[in-house]
């Protein structure tokens, strides 16, 4: 199975590729947008409770003005009386506005946190299902040429961060923008001069928002990146943990994983200083618009060109912007890790997918089991072809061997009667039907498959037997495990056929482990199987077990055996034997030994040298 072998790829990692690194936030923001755009409903409630809540909290000010100036005019009119009665008709009406106002604004701020909430995790959440799908329809070729960690860290980090903008950061910004807008147009409305001031000091805040967000958008794409990195390194060394102990390359091991850790650090340090260096500068920048407002207003009141509540108005607003001006700068900077995160997804869900499966097909109701390869030429890559010319036929319910050396192409053979790579050329038939002409879907229904490399899901055991056929029932398990012969080893475990299992499983050996899905394609019963012949890994007693249950499973169906002992495949009515991925010789065993063949000489090979395998 040459598709694992990068599972273990011990190289000093190189330093990733910054032309890799993501560089265009325009458009992956358009998108998402676009994205958001699906929950109209939603973004209506949004924006009403903000700009509602928002024009109620921006008349707070005004109405505190007009108490503070009606009270400085009773003061003046009548001077301090000490009447605390004549003070609650003065500041009892505006005070109970101004209640009711805050109240109000309070009550549609808590509805624009929830929509937001929702719309975020909507849309992540509709984002997180096309990914899903998108798993799917991927070809093999993409999962042969990607680390697992990586693929991981995209559906994982990426999306959570695209998530945390969406929902904490978005709803501030909104939140921001909309208090600014309104603040300044009630400025503007009270003090055209002074507002100037204002904004003055707001560009300059916002200038160097953006300089640090254009900053922080590449280290963002980073840190990713080597996120990304990291993971695939740590998950490859999880899954590869006891070959790496055997060859003594923990250390080493660690070596590369503390090498990735370091330059993760570095980029994350400075992806977290960037994006909250933002908060003190813009903090300086707006407390400095505020002494310059107290300073200018000071002066216009003592000229008499404006009262003290319009300059309290003035002071009010002048804070009620300078939050919103750090968030919404913080926002325009964290956007820029979102963004980064967004790009990665983005890529991720553009990747080149499987052909559509065809809709008009002839369904196979009463499988016979017929296999033709009809010329097919093949190549993991189109430009280096491995098979160029593979014919052969075989009739139902026959057995084909495949044997040949390491690298020969016998799992590729298989693979290719799956579907899981397309042709460059000729054709493969089942039954006379082109497979190409049959969904995907339909094609695997009539194959049954049992690999050297088991995969249990976590599950129970007669749910892990279910596998090919869910609506099974449990006399149905159990009879197909008597068959695969794992019966007995099943009710030797404590909880029987409820052992639950996982894909990491160690409690049960690697030949238990075959059984089991032995018996899964017993139970699936298709018209052809494909077999992996045990390895020598497994003790002489299971793999007599294995064998016989094998034996059971090839009975009245055509079955394609990868075989690396070539006593077992003796009574096999057609063998392949494959080298450089060609068939260079085909027969049956008496046919090939009689004459002076490539097969004779691994036949002679294997009884001769220690070794029993063909590969
Ligand atoms: N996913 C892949 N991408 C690129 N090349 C591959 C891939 N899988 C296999 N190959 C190459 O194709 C050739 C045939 O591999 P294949 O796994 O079919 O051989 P095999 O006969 O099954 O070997 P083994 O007995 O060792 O499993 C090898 O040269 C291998 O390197």
């Amino acid at each position: 199975m040459e598709n694992n072998d990068k599972q273990l790829d011990i190289n000093t990692p190189t330093d990733y590729d910054l032309a890799e690194v993501p560089k265009h936030t325009l458009p992956t923001l358009k998108r998402l947008l676009g994205l958001l755009a699906a929950q109209k409903k939603s973004l209506i409630i949004l924006l009403t409770s903000v700009l509602t809540g928002i024009a109620l909290y921006s008349a707070t000010p005004l109405i505190m003005g007009v108490a503070i100036d009606r009270l400085v005019n009773h003061i003046r009119l009548q001077g301090i009386t000490g009447n605390v009665e004549a003070l609650g008709s003065i500041l009892g009406p505006p005070l109970l506005i101004l209640l009711a106002a805050y109240s109000l604004s309070s009550l549609f701020s808590f509805i624009q946190e929830y929509t937001m909430a929702s719309v975020g995790e909507t849309l992540v959440l509709s984002i997180r299902k096309q990914m899903s799908e998108k798993i799917n329809k991927l070809p093999l070729g993409y999962y042969d040429s990607k680390q697992t960690g990586e693929l991981l860290s995209r559906v994982t980090n990426d999306l959570d961060r695209v998530a945390e903008v969406l929902t904490t950061g978005a709803s501030q910004f909104i939140n921001a923008v909309v208090t600014i807008t309104l603040s300044v147009g009630l400025m503007l409305l009270l003090h055209p001069l002074l507002t100037i001031l204002i904004l003055l000091s707001m560009a300059a805040s916002l200038w160097a928002a953006s300089w640090i967000a254009g900053k922080n958008f590449q280290v963002a794409s980073e840190n990713q990146t080597v996120l990304g990195e990291l993971n695939g390194k740590i998950e490859e060394f999880y899954s590869g943990n006891l070959i790496l102990k055997s060859f003594n390359q923990q250390e080493e091991a660690a070596r590369i994983v503390e090498e990735i850790s370091q330059r993760q650090y570095q980029v994350s340090k400075k992806a977290q200083f960037l994006l909250y260096a933002i908060y003190p500068i813009i903090r300086f920048l707006t407390q400095t618009g505020f002494v310059m407002t107290a300073i200018v207003g000071g002066i216009f009141v003592v000229r008499g060109t404006l009262t003290i509540g319009t300059v309290q108005a003035f002071l009010q607003y002048v804070n009620q912007i300078s939050e919103p001006i750090t968030q919404s700068s913080y926002f325009i900077n964290s956007l820029q890790t979102g963004l980064a995160s967004a790009e990665r997804v983005f890529e991720f869900l553009d990747e080149k997918e499987e052909n559509p499966d065809t809709t008009d097909f002839e369904p196979v109701t009463a499988p016979k089991g017929t296999v033709e390869f009809q010329h097919v030429r093949f190549g993991y890559h189109p430009d280096s072809l491995l098979m160029k010319d593979i014919s052969f036929s075989v009739n139902a319910n026959e057995m084909v061997a495949i044997v040949g050396p390491t690298g020969a192409g016998k799992t590729t053979l298989v693979n290719l009667l799956m579907r899981f790579y397309e042709l460059n050329g000729g054709k493969i038939c089942i039954d006379g039907v082109d497979i190409h002409s049959l969904p995907k879907k339909e094609l695997r229904k009539l194959i049954g498959i049992v690999l050297q490399d088991t995969w249990l899901f976590k599950g129970t055991i007669a749910q892990n037997i279910a596998y090919g056929r869910m609506d099974a029932t449990q006399k149905e398990i159990v009879q197909a495990a008597k068959a695969a012969r794992c019966d007995h080893f099943i009710r030797t475990l404590e909880h029987g056929y409820d052992t639950i299992l996982s894909s990491e499983d160690s409690s049960i050996s690697q030949g238990q482990m075959q059984l089991l899905t032995i018996a899964r394609a017993i139970l699936a019963d298709p018209a052809l199987m494909i077999l992996d012949e045990a390895t020598s890994s497994v003790d002489t007693r299971t793999e007599t077990e294995i064998q016989k249950a094998m034996s059971y499973v090839m009975k009245g169906k055509t079955s394609f055996v990868i075989a690396h002992r070539l006593s077992t495949i003796k009574s096999a009515d057609l063998i392949l034997v494959m080298k450089d991925g060609n068939i260079i010789e085909k027969g049956t065993h008496d046919e090939l030994l009689s004459g002076d063949t490539f097969y004779a000489d691994l036949y002679n090979s294997q009884f001769t040298a220690p070794s029993n395998s063909t590969n």
